[in-house]
């Protein structure tokens, strides 16, 4: 394996003279600054794998993984083919061909140590529409036999009320009518069902589709998504898919915030580095995986990845605790008038209140995990989003809310009514959602809403003042649950109370399990 180095971060300062550029040619020099780099012959490395999506997580997680089995010998024939499809993925395109597709990446230990390598695993990048159909020859290749997904929650187009394929969704729409056409596709899920049929027509084994998206369930949800489209363009192709495509479960871990250009110029101040588009990430990494794949896989077990047959209780663990309490610091801490996440941590009101939200409405929700400590593991995330070296923005948390409250937090409320557990602090997170989509901080300042709904979202938030409900009756986002009591209740109690005391004093209260 491919070892780490760590080297605590120094500041200082490489003259422009001194800078190395990233690309093959130079990774002996990059290495005697204290960098690992891939030890292998990149050249013999073929291509195994099809990333939809490549963005800062999966450099930070599954590259990395791919890296330490290459560098190990034990994936030489998985090499990863970087694909993009949206307009702004042109200059993920340019970054990597750039540096003969080699990326940095930094893990930020609490302490100030920072471990930093080159990952090799990444080989090649196809932005779709430069070449549509070589994009599709390349996932006909029978030598690509997993296609891998980090598209985002929004990515995989679930309409939230109804679990269903939004099939009137207009890049969708438009894809459907290509294929039936004979055209190509422009979205993923064109791509990789018109790949399936070809491949199924050419009587090449299928690939496996393997999400790594912070979705409940994504192996199970990919699958009916993908499914869905399949069905609007050819029913048989859509049984075919069925019987023979895996979509295993996976929940991943690492929180690996955006990169900033501080990383960038600390790459180039501490070991005279130039990287156009380097990854930050935490020391902490995790991946469990559902063992079924269509043809192969590589040893992920051999580089620390949980291969298991079940992987719910893990990802609901994670959803529910991890990913929900950082809705429960996004908001807070906005309103607070806090940037970064760390900062937030700092105020032990924040770190009170979110430990009860884990404890009593997060852990109640959760299946048995047998072999797992709980506590630790909630002691464990008090500890990384606490962890100054980060720098996670709470902006970074709180973008795209639509798509994440329903899928983590929801979940959590609808458990906690049906078997009696409480939803105060949940649904007071609900209530900091929509204080916050009203636009304007404690101070009335403006606040930026990146959400696909910003609009719509912002102009019900701005009725509350007359209809303290509105929001959570867009049923859209929070199903039913502004016909029940015991949310209501706890709701409208935290929105008056953010209105009437602001951010810092709700939250002690909640800390302190005062009355709001
Ligand atoms: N960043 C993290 O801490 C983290 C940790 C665990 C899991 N994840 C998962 O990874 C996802 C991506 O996170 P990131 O930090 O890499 O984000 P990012 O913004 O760096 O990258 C997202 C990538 O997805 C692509 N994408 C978005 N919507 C798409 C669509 N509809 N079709 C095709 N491509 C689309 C983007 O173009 C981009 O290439 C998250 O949404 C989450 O599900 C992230
Ligand atoms: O990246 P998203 O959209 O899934 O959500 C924001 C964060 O909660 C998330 O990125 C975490 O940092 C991550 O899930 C940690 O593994």
């Amino acid at each position: 394996m491919a070892d780490s180095t760590g080297s605590a971060h120094e500041g200082r300062a490489h003259r422009d003279s001194d800078m190395l550029s990233l690309r093959g040619s130079n990774l002996d020099r990059i290495a005697a600054r204290g960098v690992s780099v891939p030890d292998y012959d990149r050249s013999a490395v073929t291509p195994g794998i099809v990333h939809f999506g490549v963005g800062g997580f999966h450099r930070a997680h599954m590259a990395m993984v791919l890296d330490d089995l290459i560098a190990a010998g034990r994936a030489g024939d998985w090499g990863i083919v970087g694909a993009g499809l949206l307009p702004h993925d042109v200059r993920m395109r340019d970054a990597l061909a750039g540096q003969d597709h080699l990326y940095s990446l930094t893990l930020k230990h609490p302490d100030g140590t920072r471990e930093r390598r080159v990952i090799g695993s990444i080989i090649d990048y196809r932005y779709g529409p430069d070449d549509p159909q070589g994009l599709i020859d390349l996932l006909g290749d029978p030598r690509i036999r997993i296609v891998s997904l980090t598209v985002t929650e929004g990515g995989y187009n679930v309409n939230p009320v109804t679990g269903e394929f939004i099939s009137e969704e207009p890049m969708v729409a438009a894809d459907v009518a290509a294929l039936a056409a004979g055209e190509l596709p422009s979205t993923v899920f064109g791509y990789v069902i018109e790949a399936l049929r070809r491949r199924r027509d050419a009587g090449v084994p299928p690939f496996t589709v393997q999400s790594c998206d912070n979705i409940s369930e994504n192996g199970h949800v990919a699958k009916r998504m993908f499914g869905a489209f399949a069905r609007l363009v050819d029913p048989e192709l859509a049984d075919w898919i069925d019987a023979h495509v895996a979509f295993p479960n996976a929940m991943v871990d690492r929180i690996t915030p955006a990169t900033t250009d501080e990383d960038r110029a600390e790459l180039r101040e501490d070991v005279g580095l130039q990287d156009a588009w380097p990854v930050v990430a935490e020391p902490f990494f995790q991946w469990v995986l559902e063992d079924m794949f269509t043809s192969g896989r590589p040893p992920y077990e051999l580089a620390g990845v949980q291969v298991v047959e079940d992987v719910r209780p893990y990802e609901h663990m994670k959803l529910r605790l991890l990913n929900s309490g950082h809705q429960g610091l996004a908001y807070f801490g906005l309103l607070a008038g806090y940037t970064y996440a760390h900062e937030a941590m700092e105020n032990p009101d924040i770190v009170s209140y979110l430990r009860r939200y884990m404890d009593e409405e997060g852990t109640p929700s959760l299946e048995p995990l047998p072999g797992i400590d709980l506590d630790g593991y909630k002691d464990s995330l008090i500890e990384r989003f606490s962890n100054p070296e980060i720098r996670d923005t709470l902006a970074r948390l709180g973008a795209e809310s639509s798509d994440r409250i329903p899928k983590w937090l929801v979940p959590v409320i609808v458990d906690n009514l049906s078997s009696g557990a409480p939803v105060e602090v949940a649904a007071a997170i609900c209530a900091s959602w929509a204080r916050y989509a009203e636009g304007r901080d404690e101070q009335g300042a403006a606040l930026h809403i990146v959400d696909r709904y910003a609009e719509e979202l912002q102009r019900v938030a701005q009725s509350q003042a007359a209809d303290p409900l509105a929001f959570v009756r867009q049923v859209q986002f929070f199903g039913p649950l502004a016909d029940d009591p015991r949310f209501t209740s706890a709701y409208l109690a935290a929105l008056g109370s953010l209105h009437a005391r602001g951010a810092k004093e709700t939250v002690r209260r909640l800390a302190a399990h005062e009355e709001l």
